[in-house]
C-alpha cells in the first residue's frame, strides 16, 4: 500500500499555468465569445468585475481571479460547487441556465456570471482569450489520436523535432512537458482551461512545437475547444472506450472531429493501421483538412488488405520496406508524387512501431515542409533518421512501450490493453523469437482487466490471450469499484473458451490464475525457459493499482527485473545498457 505520492488536483492544475496572465475584462471576455458565434447573457456587476487572470472548471483547483466555468457533468453540475469556488477568490463564473438557476438557489447572485448554451465549447474559447492564445499565436501544434500509439508517437515525434533542434513540449498520458519542465499527467488529454494554460506556459518556455495526444474523450468533451493545430495524425480505430461512445461509429466520429479543416491546417492519416484499412479509408474520407495519407506496406498487421481492398487508392506516401535490425526495423518511406524516399529506423520492438515511427516522420515533416519545402526537409528528417535501429531519435524507449527489461527470457512491459494491442505486441514477440532463432520459445502473457471500463472487452481479451500465447497468466489490472475476482472470472472465461478450442484442433494453452499481481509475474519467471518470450500487458509505466480507492504500489518493470535478476543471480545480464531499457 503506499501514500500518494503524485500531484494533488491542484498542484497539477498550478503546474499547467504560466507564471503570468495579463488579466482580461469579463466584457472583452463576452465579446470574443459572441464574436466567436457564442450566445452570450450577462448575470450580475459583469462590467465592474475585476479582470480574470486565469481559468479552471474545478471548483477544488480555483486560484484567485479565476474564471471557474461550472459545466453539466455525468455526475454533477459544477455550478454546485460555485459557492465552494466563489470563496476560493473565484472572480465570475461562465455557466448555462442551469448552472445559473443553481448559482441563485445557492445564494450567489452578487457573483458576476457569462450564461452560455453550451459550457463545454465556450470553455475553451474564453480560456484561449485570458490566456492570450489567439488561434495563431503559437507553439505549433501536433494533435496525435487513434486507439493505439498515440503515446509511442507522440514521443518519436518529439524526438525527432529535438533531433532537429526544436524546443519541444510533450502533452500526454505519460507526462506533460514544456521544454525541460515535466510533471506526471493523470489524463491523457487535460481539460480545455488546462491545455490553453500549458500553450501560455510553453510560449514563456519559448516551445517551438508542442505534440499532443487527443484522446477521444477530449474530442468529445471539446477539451480540444480553441485550439488549432498545425498537424493532426491518426495511428489506427480498434476497439475501444465503448462504454464513452456506445458503438464503434460514435468512436469513429468523435476521432474524426480532429481532422476536420477547423480544427487542423493538415491531417496525416495511416490507411491501413490496426486490424486493417476500413477505419483509416474512412477516415481519410470524412476528413475535410488538407489530408497526407501513409499506407504501411509490409509493417502492416495485415500486408495486402489496403490494395486488395482499395486497388483506387494510391497513398501519397508508402513504407516500403521494413526490416529487422537488432529487435527494432530499419524502413523507408517513399513519396508517391515524387518518388523521393525518406530512410529511418526504429529501436522498439514490433512492426507497428514502424508504423507510429513512420506516421511521427510525416507529420513532423509536414511541420517543415512550409518552412523548408519538401525535397528540403525529408533531407534534413533523413540526416538524422538514416541510422541503424538503436540510434537516432526513434532508438529511444518509450516508457512502458513495449520496454525491454529482461533477456533470456525476453521479458517486456508493454502497455497493450486493448484488444489490437494484445495482438500486436504478442505478435512483435513471436516475430522477434523467429528473427533471433528462438521459434521453439513461447510466450508467456500475464494480464488482467480494468473495472469500470468496457467489461465486453473482458472476455474478448481473454481469447486473444489464449489464441496468441502459450501460457496465459490471468491477474489484477486496476480493479476500481469491481471485485478483482469476478472481472478475472470473466477474462478467465474467454481464455478457457479460447483454450478448449484450440486444444480440439491440438494447440495447447497452459492457463493460470495468480493475484496479487506481484505473484503472477513471479510464477510467469518460474515457469519460463530461456528461450521464452514473457509479456507483462496493460499497465505500461503505471506504479500502482487501484483497489476501490486503495492504492497498490507495482511496477511491472521494476517487478519483472527483480525476479529475473534473481533467477540470473548476480552475473545474469544486466540490461540496464540495452538500448530498449528502462531510462
Ligand atoms: C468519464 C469522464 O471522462 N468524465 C469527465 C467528465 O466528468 P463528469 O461529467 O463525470 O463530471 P462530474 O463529476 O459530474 O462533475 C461536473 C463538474 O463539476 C466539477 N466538480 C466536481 C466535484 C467538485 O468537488 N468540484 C467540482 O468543481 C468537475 O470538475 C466537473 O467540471 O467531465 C470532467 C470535466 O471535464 C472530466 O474531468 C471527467 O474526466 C475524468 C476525470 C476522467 O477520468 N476521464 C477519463 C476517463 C478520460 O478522459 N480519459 C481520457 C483517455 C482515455 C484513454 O484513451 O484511455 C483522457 O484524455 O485522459
Ligand atoms: N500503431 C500501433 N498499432 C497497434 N498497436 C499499437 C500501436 N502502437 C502501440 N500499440 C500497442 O498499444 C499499446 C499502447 O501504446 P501507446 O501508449 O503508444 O498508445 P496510446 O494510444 O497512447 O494508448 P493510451 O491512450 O491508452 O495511453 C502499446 O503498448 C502497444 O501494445
Amino acid at each position: 500500500m503506499t501514500t500518494d505520492d503524485r500531484l494533488t488536483l491542484a498542484e497539477q492544475d498550478l503546474a499547467f499555468r504560466p507564471s503570468s496572465t495579463a488579466g482580461t475584462r469579463l466584457s472583452d471576455l463576452t465579446a470574443r465569445l459572441r464574436q466567436a458565434g457564442v450566445q452570450v447573457r450577462e448575470h450580475g456587476p459583469v462590467h465592474e468585475a475585476a479582470p480574470v487572470t486565469g481559468a479552471c472548471l474545478d471548483s477544488r483547483v480555483v486560484r484567485s481571479g479565476d474564471l471557474y466555468i461550472a459545466l453539466p457533468g455525468a455526475k454533477a453540475h459544477g455550478a454546485q460547487f460555485a459557492r465552494a469556488a466563489w470563496e476560493a477568490g473565484a472572480a465570475a463564473v461562465l455557466t448555462d441556465a442551469d448552472g445559473l438557476e443553481l448559482m441563485r438557489s445557492a445564494g450567489l447572485e452578487q457573483a458576476p456570471a457569462l450564461v452560455v448554451p453550451r459550457v463545454r465549447t465556450a470553455a475553451g474559447l474564453a480560456a484561449a482569450g485570458i490566456y492570450g492564445h489567439g488561434l495563431d499565436a503559437g507553439p505549433s501544434l501536433l494533435g496525435i489520436t487513434g486507439t493505439n500509439g498515440k503515446t509511442t508517437t507522440s514521443f518519436l515525434a518529439a524526438s525527432l523535432l529535438e533531433a532537429l533542434s526544436r524546443r519541444t513540449g510533450v502533452i500526454g498520458t505519460i507526462l506533460t512537458r514544456a521544454g525541460r519542465r515535466a510533471v506526471p499527467s493523470s489524463l491523457t488529454t487535460p481539460e480545455s482551461t488546462q491545455l490553453h494554460g500549458l500553450m501560455a506556459l510553453m510560449r514563456e518556455e519559448a516551445v517551438d512545437t508542442v505534440v499532443m495526444e487527443v484522446s477521444s474523450h477530449a474530442v468529445s468533451y471539446e477539451r480540444i475547444a480553441g485550439l488549432r493545430y498545425a498537424v493532426a495524425g491518426f495511428t489506427n480505430l480498434t476497439q475501444d472506450h465503448l462504454d464513452l461512445h456506445g458503438s464503434m461509429q460514435e468512436y469513429f466520429e468523435a476521432k474524426a472531429g480532429l481532422f476536420t479543416a477547423e480544427r487542423t491546417a493538415r491531417a496525416v492519416i495511416v490507411l491501413d493501421g490496426g486490424e486493417g484499412p476500413e477505419h483509416g479509408v474512412a477516415m481519410a474520407q470524412a476528413a475535410t483538412a488538407e489530408t497526407t495519407t501513409l499506407a504501411l506496406g509490409p509493417a502492416a498487421a495485415r500486408p495486402g488488405r489496403l490494395a486488395a481492398e482499395h486497388p483506387e487508392l494510391k497513398a501519397d506516401w508508402s513504407v516500403v520496406e521494413a526490416t529487422p535490425d537488432g529487435l527494432g526495423h530499419r524502413f523507408a518511406l517513399e513519396h508517391a508524387e515524387t518518388g523521393v524516399r525518406l530512410r529511418a529506423s526504429v529501436g522498439l520492438p514490433g512492426l507497428f512501431n514502424v508504423a507510429n515511427a513512420a506516421l511521427a516522420a510525416l507529420m513532423v515533416l509536414e511541420r517543415l515542409v512550409p518552412d523548408l519545402g519538401l525535397e528540403e526537409a525529408v533531407r534534413a528528417v533523413a540526416e538524422v533518421t538514416d541510422v541503424p535501429a538503436g540510434e537516432g531519435p526513434f532508438a529511444a524507449a518509450v516508457p512502458g512501450r513495449m520496454e525491454v527489461v529482461g533477456r533470456e527470457p525476453d521479458g517486456v512491459v508493454d502497455f497493450a490493453h486493448n484488444p489490437d494491442g494484445l495482438v500486436q505486441s504478442m505478435t512483435a514477440l513471436a516475430r522477434a523469437r523467429q528473427a533471433t532463432g528462438r521459434s521453439s520459445g513461447r510466450t508467456i502473457l500475464v494480464f488482467g482487466a480494468t473495472g469500470d471500463r468496457d467489461a465486453t472487452k473482458r472476455p474478448l481479451m481473454g481469447r486473444i490471450a489464449a489464441q496468441h500465447a502459450d501460457v496465459v497468466v490471468v491477474t489484477d489490472d486496476d480493479p476500481h469499484s469491481e471485485d478483482p475476482a469476478a472481472i478475472r472470472a470473466e477474462v478467465l472465461a474467454g481464455v478457457r473458451e479460447q483454450a478448449e478450442a484450440g486444444c480440439a484442433r491440438g494447440r495447447h494453452v497452459e492457463v493460470h490464475e495468480s493475484a496479487p499481481r506481484a505473484d503472477a509475474i513471479a510464477l510467469a519467471v518460474r515457469l519460463a525457459s530461456d528461450e521464452d518470450s514473457i509479456l507483462l500487458a496493460g499497465r505500461g509505466h503505471e506504479t500502482y493499482q487501484d483497489f476501490a480507492g486503495v492504492r497498490v504500489d507495482i511496477d511491472d518493470r521494476v517487478e519483472l527485473r527483480a525476479r529475473l535478476s534473481e533467477r540470473h543471480g548476480p552475473d545474469g545480464a544486466d540490461l540496464t545498457e540495452h538500448p530498449n531499457a528502462a531510462r
